[in-house]
């Protein structure tokens, strides 16, 4: 589904990513850790195309993309739910969610998808009227993914979705992950939540530094205290 070679990303002259290569099979979970400042955050952005100085290869669904606009991976079936999560104020979870599938060719099918994301989102379905920003932050990043969903991707970069999260949310938020992989959606996920993160991943791979040091399934690194402990905020 995702094949990253050579990936290099900028800001100004600062080289934040250094030449790393991983690979996301369709279907997958795929975790990307590392401590704070590590590039997780960048690599993300740079995989949306929302970072101007950037090199390397990046082929999604059989497409070389990493020079192609941020609009034309989304048309591509690729979607990014920033850590910050982008609620408009001022407008109801509905509006939000609607706003997820204006920009797609199937925004004639607004209200069955507003539906279905609703079933599968069953807090957001008791609160679409309400305004977005008025929820929980849970709820926000829940409404967030449940926006990002709304133009069926075939892939979701997701970055630190369960922070400042009260643990009951985080529940089933990682429930909710693993619903959308038994779709067929394809995960790759940013998560300071090492345990939690690898408990529903396949692989994972660490970062450090702008370099992919370790690579490994989950259950490898699940097990690996000392990996975890030498490269991630554990
Ligand atoms: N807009 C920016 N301009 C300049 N440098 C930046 C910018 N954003 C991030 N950086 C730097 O790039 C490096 C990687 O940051 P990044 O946010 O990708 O890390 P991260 O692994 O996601 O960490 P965190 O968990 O703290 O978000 C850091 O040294 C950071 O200071």
């Amino acid at each position: 589904m995702l094949k990253v070679t050579g990936l290099n990303a900028y800001y100004d002259r600062s080289h934040v990513v250094q030449d790393i290569a991983f690979d996301v099979a369709q279907g997958e979970i795929v975790t990307l850790m590392g401590r704070n400042g590590a590039g997780k955050t960048t690599t993300l952005r740079t995989l949306m195309g929302l970072l101007g100085k950037r090199s390397g290869s990046m082929v999604f669904d059989g497409h070389e993309c990493l020079m192609q606009p941020p609009h034309t991976r989304f048309h591509m079936g690729l979607a990014y739910v920033p850590e910050d999560r982008r609620i408009v104020p001022g407008l109801t979870v509905r509006e939000n969610l609607e706003l997820g599938l204006i920009a797609s060719k199937d925004r004639g099918r607004m209200t069955e998808m507003v539906d279905e994301i609703a079933e599968t989102f069953p807090r957001l379905k008791e609160r679409l009227h309400q305004e977005g920003t008025s929820m929980s932050g849970g709820e926000q990043q829940m409404l967030a993914i449940a926006r990002a969903m709304m133009a069926r991707p075939k892939m979701i970069l997701l970055d630190e979705p369960s922070e400042g999260i009260m643990p009951i949310l985080v529940d089933e938020m990682f429930e909710l992950f693993l619903r959308l992989k038994q779709r067929g959606t394809t995960i790759l996920l940013v998560e300071q939540n090492v345990e939690r993160a690898l408990s529903i991943s396949d692989r994972a791979y660490i970062l450090d530094q702008g370099e992919i040091v370790h690579t490994g399934t989950a259950a490898e690194l699940l097990a690996d205290q000392e990996i975890q402990e030498r490269y991630c905020a554990v």
